[in-house]
Protein backbone atom coordinates (compact mmCIF):
# COMPACT_ATOMS: atom_id res chain seq x y z
CA UNK A 1 0.00 0.00 0.00
CA UNK A 2 1.26 3.47 -0.82
CA UNK A 3 1.71 6.50 1.55
CA UNK A 4 -1.40 8.15 0.39
CA UNK A 5 -2.99 4.73 0.73
CA UNK A 6 -3.27 5.09 4.27
CA UNK A 7 -5.08 8.76 4.56
CA UNK A 8 -8.66 9.38 3.56
CA UNK A 9 -8.86 12.43 5.25
CA UNK A 10 -10.29 12.70 7.91
CA UNK A 11 -11.86 16.28 8.61
CA UNK A 12 -13.34 17.88 11.86
CA UNK A 13 -16.69 19.56 11.30
CA UNK A 14 -17.27 21.01 14.56
CA UNK A 15 -15.75 24.65 13.73
CA UNK A 16 -17.97 25.08 10.31
CA UNK A 17 -20.97 24.13 12.27
CA UNK A 18 -19.76 26.74 15.14
CA UNK A 19 -20.21 29.47 12.61
CA UNK A 20 -16.63 31.62 12.95
CA UNK A 21 -15.96 32.39 9.21
CA UNK A 22 -12.27 32.14 9.08
CA UNK A 23 -12.26 28.50 10.52
CA UNK A 24 -15.62 27.90 8.18
CA UNK A 25 -13.77 28.86 5.49
CA UNK A 26 -10.98 26.42 6.46
CA UNK A 27 -13.17 23.66 6.74
CA UNK A 28 -14.80 24.27 3.64
CA UNK A 29 -11.15 24.75 1.69
CA UNK A 30 -10.20 20.80 3.74
CA UNK A 31 -13.40 19.08 1.90
CA UNK A 32 -12.88 20.94 -1.47
CA UNK A 33 -9.27 19.10 -1.25
CA UNK A 34 -10.66 15.95 -0.25
CA UNK A 35 -13.34 15.84 -2.56
CA UNK A 36 -10.58 16.86 -5.70
CA UNK A 37 -7.90 13.92 -4.72
CA UNK A 38 -10.04 10.90 -3.33
CA UNK A 39 -14.37 11.97 -3.46
CA UNK A 40 -14.51 10.73 -0.47
CA UNK A 41 -13.83 11.19 2.99
CA UNK A 42 -14.68 11.12 7.11
CA UNK A 43 -16.49 13.62 8.65
CA UNK A 44 -15.96 14.01 12.70
CA UNK A 45 -18.37 15.97 14.61
CA UNK A 46 -20.77 16.12 11.87
CA UNK A 47 -23.77 17.11 14.35
CA UNK A 48 -25.75 13.59 14.09
CA UNK A 49 -27.68 13.24 17.43
CA UNK A 50 -25.75 9.87 18.43
CA UNK A 51 -28.79 8.62 19.94
CA UNK A 52 -30.25 8.97 16.51
CA UNK A 53 -27.86 6.90 14.57
CA UNK A 54 -28.20 3.86 17.49
CA UNK A 55 -31.42 3.51 16.84
CA UNK A 56 -31.75 4.09 13.23
CA UNK A 57 -29.48 1.16 13.23
CA UNK A 58 -31.31 -1.04 16.40
CA UNK A 59 -34.35 -0.19 13.37
CA UNK A 60 -32.50 -1.65 10.66
CA UNK A 61 -31.83 -4.80 12.85
CA UNK A 62 -34.93 -5.63 13.97
CA UNK A 63 -36.64 -4.41 10.06
CA UNK A 64 -34.22 -7.34 8.08
CA UNK A 65 -35.01 -10.19 11.15
CA UNK A 66 -38.77 -10.02 10.24
CA UNK A 67 -39.75 -13.25 8.03
CA UNK A 68 -39.29 -12.42 4.58
CA UNK A 69 -43.50 -12.29 3.81
CA UNK A 70 -43.29 -8.99 6.00
CA UNK A 71 -40.54 -7.33 3.77
CA UNK A 72 -42.25 -8.58 0.62
CA UNK A 73 -45.27 -6.94 1.84
CA UNK A 74 -43.31 -3.34 1.37
CA UNK A 75 -41.44 -4.72 -1.84
CA UNK A 76 -39.79 -2.05 -4.24
CA UNK A 77 -41.59 -1.48 -7.44
CA UNK A 78 -39.89 0.63 -9.43
CA UNK A 79 -37.24 3.27 -10.00
CA UNK A 80 -39.36 6.09 -10.44
CA UNK A 81 -40.72 5.60 -6.60
CA UNK A 82 -37.55 3.88 -5.49
CA UNK A 83 -39.00 3.10 -2.24
CA UNK A 84 -39.24 -0.38 -0.18
CA UNK A 85 -37.64 -3.53 0.51
CA UNK A 86 -34.75 -4.81 -1.86
CA UNK A 87 -34.03 -8.59 -1.64
CA UNK A 88 -30.76 -10.41 -1.45
CA UNK A 89 -29.79 -10.56 -5.06
CA UNK A 90 -32.02 -8.18 -6.49
CA UNK A 91 -29.39 -5.02 -7.55
CA UNK A 92 -26.31 -5.48 -9.31
CA UNK A 93 -24.38 -1.92 -8.72
CA UNK A 94 -21.53 -3.76 -10.87
CA UNK A 95 -23.72 -4.96 -14.10
CA UNK A 96 -20.89 -7.32 -14.49
CA UNK A 97 -21.35 -9.23 -11.73
CA UNK A 98 -23.98 -11.48 -9.71
CA UNK A 99 -26.70 -9.88 -7.83
CA UNK A 100 -24.95 -8.25 -4.63
CA UNK A 101 -24.98 -10.28 -1.42
CA UNK A 102 -27.35 -7.67 0.38
CA UNK A 103 -30.32 -6.22 1.54
CA UNK A 104 -31.92 -2.60 1.68
CA UNK A 105 -34.50 -1.06 2.59
CA UNK A 106 -35.18 2.79 0.87
CA UNK A 107 -37.50 5.33 2.43
CA UNK A 108 -37.33 8.81 1.64
CA UNK A 109 -38.51 12.20 3.43
CA UNK A 110 -41.74 13.39 2.53
CA UNK A 111 -42.10 16.80 4.19
CA UNK A 112 -41.43 19.10 1.15
CA UNK A 113 -43.24 17.57 -1.91
CA UNK A 114 -46.80 16.51 -2.07
CA UNK A 115 -46.50 14.78 -5.83
CA UNK A 116 -43.40 12.43 -4.64
CA UNK A 117 -44.54 8.74 -4.11
CA UNK A 118 -45.11 7.39 -0.78
CA UNK A 119 -43.11 5.47 1.80
CA UNK A 120 -43.83 1.92 2.25
CA UNK A 121 -43.96 0.97 5.66
CA UNK A 122 -44.56 -2.67 7.32
CA UNK A 123 -47.53 -3.05 9.30
CA UNK A 124 -47.82 -3.35 13.16
CA UNK A 125 -43.70 -1.81 13.35
CA UNK A 126 -44.93 1.95 14.47
CA UNK A 127 -41.20 1.85 16.08
CA UNK A 128 -39.16 0.93 12.97
CA UNK A 129 -41.22 4.07 11.36
CA UNK A 130 -40.74 6.32 14.04
CA UNK A 131 -36.99 5.90 14.44
CA UNK A 132 -36.13 5.43 10.39
CA UNK A 133 -38.16 8.77 10.51
CA UNK A 134 -36.27 11.09 13.02
CA UNK A 135 -33.22 9.37 12.06
CA UNK A 136 -33.90 10.99 7.87
CA UNK A 137 -35.05 14.52 9.50
CA UNK A 138 -31.64 14.30 11.54
CA UNK A 139 -29.97 13.41 8.34
CA UNK A 140 -31.57 16.71 6.35
CA UNK A 141 -30.35 18.30 8.84
CA UNK A 142 -27.07 17.26 8.70
CA UNK A 143 -26.56 17.17 5.02
CA UNK A 144 -27.67 21.06 4.46
CA UNK A 145 -24.96 22.12 7.09
CA UNK A 146 -22.53 19.84 4.84
CA UNK A 147 -24.16 21.12 1.51
CA UNK A 148 -23.72 24.77 2.44
CA UNK A 149 -19.93 24.26 3.24
CA UNK A 150 -19.47 22.10 -0.23
CA UNK A 151 -21.39 25.71 -1.60
CA UNK A 152 -17.90 27.53 0.48
CA UNK A 153 -15.66 25.65 -0.88
CA UNK A 154 -16.53 26.70 -4.25
CA UNK A 155 -17.11 30.56 -3.63
CA UNK A 156 -20.78 29.90 -4.28
CA UNK A 157 -23.69 31.78 -2.08
CA UNK A 158 -24.23 29.32 1.33
CA UNK A 159 -27.19 28.47 0.36
CA UNK A 160 -26.48 27.75 -3.52
CA UNK A 161 -26.53 23.75 -2.62
CA UNK A 162 -29.05 23.36 0.06
CA UNK A 163 -31.72 25.84 -2.18
CA UNK A 164 -31.43 23.10 -5.25
CA UNK A 165 -32.08 20.64 -2.76
CA UNK A 166 -34.89 22.48 -1.00
CA UNK A 167 -37.31 19.53 -1.87
CA UNK A 168 -35.56 16.94 -0.14
CA UNK A 169 -35.41 14.22 -3.14
CA UNK A 170 -33.18 11.84 -1.21
CA UNK A 171 -32.89 8.45 -0.38
CA UNK A 172 -31.78 6.69 2.55
CA UNK A 173 -31.28 3.43 2.74
CA UNK A 174 -30.95 0.98 5.17
CA UNK A 175 -28.43 -1.69 4.33
CA UNK A 176 -27.83 -5.10 5.68
CA UNK A 177 -25.17 -7.72 4.57
CA UNK A 178 -25.92 -11.38 6.03
CA UNK A 179 -23.29 -13.79 6.86
CA UNK A 180 -21.74 -15.86 4.38
CA UNK A 181 -21.16 -19.53 4.20
CA UNK A 182 -17.58 -20.44 3.46
CA UNK A 183 -16.44 -20.64 -0.27
CA UNK A 184 -19.45 -18.72 -1.68
CA UNK A 185 -17.25 -15.68 -3.24
CA UNK A 186 -14.75 -17.51 -4.71
CA UNK A 187 -17.00 -19.74 -6.21
CA UNK A 188 -19.52 -17.15 -7.57
CA UNK A 189 -17.84 -14.12 -8.31
CA UNK A 190 -20.08 -12.26 -5.98
CA UNK A 191 -19.18 -9.33 -3.66
CA UNK A 192 -21.30 -7.52 -1.37
CA UNK A 193 -21.86 -4.63 -3.03
CA UNK A 194 -20.29 -4.43 -6.49
CA UNK A 195 -18.05 -1.43 -7.37
CA UNK A 196 -19.88 1.56 -8.49
CA UNK A 197 -20.31 5.26 -7.90
CA UNK A 198 -23.17 6.91 -6.21
CA UNK A 199 -25.20 8.48 -8.77
CA UNK A 200 -26.77 11.92 -6.65
CA UNK A 201 -24.57 14.98 -5.26
CA UNK A 202 -23.33 13.49 -1.79
CA UNK A 203 -23.86 10.41 0.23
CA UNK A 204 -23.47 10.70 4.12
CA UNK A 205 -22.70 6.85 4.80
CA UNK A 206 -23.32 5.24 8.40
CA UNK A 207 -21.08 2.23 8.97
CA UNK A 208 -20.83 -0.67 12.27
CA UNK A 209 -17.64 -1.95 12.83
CA UNK A 210 -17.67 -5.20 10.56
CA UNK A 211 -15.55 -3.35 7.91
CA UNK A 212 -15.18 -3.90 4.16
CA UNK A 213 -15.82 -0.63 2.41
CA UNK A 214 -13.11 -0.35 -0.04
CA UNK A 215 -12.29 3.01 -2.12
CA UNK A 216 -10.87 3.23 -5.20
CA UNK A 217 -7.84 5.96 -5.41
CA UNK A 218 -6.91 8.06 -8.47
CA UNK A 219 -4.16 5.75 -8.83
CA UNK A 220 -6.15 2.67 -9.64
CA UNK A 221 -5.64 1.11 -5.98
CA UNK A 222 -8.50 -0.08 -3.91
CA UNK A 223 -8.13 1.60 -0.39
CA UNK A 224 -10.02 0.09 2.66
CA UNK A 225 -12.36 3.19 3.93
CA UNK A 226 -11.94 1.03 7.41
CA UNK A 227 -14.55 2.41 9.83
CA UNK A 228 -13.84 5.09 12.50
CA UNK A 229 -16.28 4.93 15.33
CA UNK A 230 -17.96 8.85 15.59
CA UNK A 231 -17.15 9.71 11.63
CA UNK A 232 -19.21 9.63 8.69
CA UNK A 233 -18.28 8.95 5.58
CA UNK A 234 -18.77 11.38 3.05
CA UNK A 235 -18.44 10.81 -0.70
CA UNK A 236 -19.22 13.66 -3.78
CA UNK A 237 -21.45 11.57 -6.36
CA UNK A 238 -22.12 11.25 -9.92
CA UNK A 239 -23.94 14.36 -9.99
CA UNK A 240 -21.47 16.42 -8.82
CA UNK A 241 -18.57 15.00 -10.86
CA UNK A 242 -21.03 16.78 -13.62
CA UNK A 243 -22.16 19.67 -11.85
CA UNK A 244 -18.18 20.97 -10.56
CA UNK A 245 -17.50 19.89 -14.26
CA UNK A 246 -14.77 17.59 -12.79
CA UNK A 247 -13.21 19.10 -9.97
CA UNK A 248 -15.01 16.66 -7.48
CA UNK A 249 -14.46 13.04 -8.19
CA UNK A 250 -17.07 10.12 -8.20
CA UNK A 251 -15.25 7.85 -6.89
CA UNK A 252 -15.88 3.90 -7.39
CA UNK A 253 -16.27 1.84 -4.24
CA UNK A 254 -17.62 -1.68 -3.33
CA UNK A 255 -17.99 -3.66 -0.65
CA UNK A 256 -15.69 -6.50 0.02
CA UNK A 257 -16.16 -9.14 2.39
CA UNK A 258 -12.99 -9.40 5.17
CA UNK A 259 -12.30 -12.98 5.85
CA UNK A 260 -12.78 -12.23 9.23
CA UNK A 261 -16.27 -10.36 9.07
CA UNK A 262 -17.31 -13.37 6.50
CA UNK A 263 -19.54 -14.91 8.78
CA UNK A 264 -20.77 -11.91 10.33
CA UNK A 265 -23.55 -9.46 9.95
CA UNK A 266 -22.87 -5.87 8.33
CA UNK A 267 -24.92 -3.14 8.67
CA UNK A 268 -24.68 0.04 7.17
CA UNK A 269 -26.85 3.37 6.60
CA UNK A 270 -26.51 5.74 3.62
CA UNK A 271 -28.25 8.87 2.90
CA UNK A 272 -28.12 10.04 -1.07
CA UNK A 273 -28.68 13.40 -1.22
CA UNK A 274 -30.26 14.31 -4.15
CA UNK A 275 -30.77 17.98 -6.11
CA UNK A 276 -34.50 18.60 -6.91
CA UNK A 277 -35.40 16.76 -9.90
CA UNK A 278 -36.19 19.95 -12.04
CA UNK A 279 -33.10 21.59 -10.65
CA UNK A 280 -31.23 22.74 -13.68
CA UNK A 281 -27.23 20.57 -13.57
CA UNK A 282 -24.62 23.27 -15.33
CA UNK A 283 -21.58 23.76 -14.77
CA UNK A 284 -20.83 25.93 -11.71
CA UNK A 285 -18.83 28.74 -12.55
CA UNK A 286 -15.93 28.72 -10.34
CA UNK A 287 -15.30 25.01 -12.02
CA UNK A 288 -14.48 26.06 -15.35
CA UNK A 289 -11.35 27.99 -16.86
CA UNK A 290 -9.41 27.51 -20.00
CA UNK A 291 -7.61 24.50 -19.10
CA UNK A 292 -11.19 23.00 -18.01
CA UNK A 293 -13.68 24.19 -20.67
CA UNK A 294 -17.32 23.06 -19.86
CA UNK A 295 -17.75 19.36 -20.38
CA UNK A 296 -21.40 18.46 -20.31
CA UNK A 297 -24.70 20.50 -21.29
CA UNK A 298 -27.05 21.30 -18.69
CA UNK A 299 -29.41 18.04 -17.36
CA UNK A 300 -31.88 17.77 -14.87
CA UNK A 301 -31.23 16.08 -11.76
CA UNK A 302 -34.17 13.67 -12.08
CA UNK A 303 -33.11 12.81 -15.66
CA UNK A 304 -29.83 12.16 -14.46
CA UNK A 305 -31.05 9.95 -11.69
CA UNK A 306 -33.46 7.93 -13.70
CA UNK A 307 -30.71 7.26 -16.36
CA UNK A 308 -28.90 6.04 -13.55
CA UNK A 309 -31.15 3.83 -11.57
CA UNK A 310 -32.34 2.02 -15.08
CA UNK A 311 -28.93 0.51 -15.57
CA UNK A 312 -28.93 -0.57 -12.27
CA UNK A 313 -32.43 -3.12 -12.06
O1 LIG B 1 -22.57 -0.38 2.71
C1 LIG B 1 -21.68 0.41 2.42
O2 LIG B 1 -20.76 0.66 3.20
C2 LIG B 1 -21.65 1.08 1.08
C3 LIG B 1 -22.94 1.01 0.33
C4 LIG B 1 -22.90 1.79 -0.93
O3 LIG B 1 -21.87 2.20 -1.39
C5 LIG B 1 -24.16 2.10 -1.63
O4 LIG B 1 -25.21 1.52 -1.29
O5 LIG B 1 -24.13 2.94 -2.55
FE1 LIG C 1 -22.24 3.64 -2.91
Amino acid sequence: MSEQALSIPIIDFGPFIQGDPTARQQVAAQMREASSQWGFFYLANCGMPQASVSEAFQASKDFFALPDEIKQSVAWQNAQSNRGYVGVRRERLDPSKPGDLKEAFNAAPEDRDASAARNLWPADQPEFREHVETFLSDCITTADRILEAFAVALDQPDNFFVNAHDLHHHTLRLLHYPPLPEGFIAEQGESRAGAHTDYGSITLLFQDDAGGLEVCTRQGEWVQATPIPGTVVINTGDLMHRWTNHVFCSTPHRVNVPKAAMHRHRYSIAFFCHPNKNANIECIDSCTDASNPVRYPPISAGEHLLQRLNATY
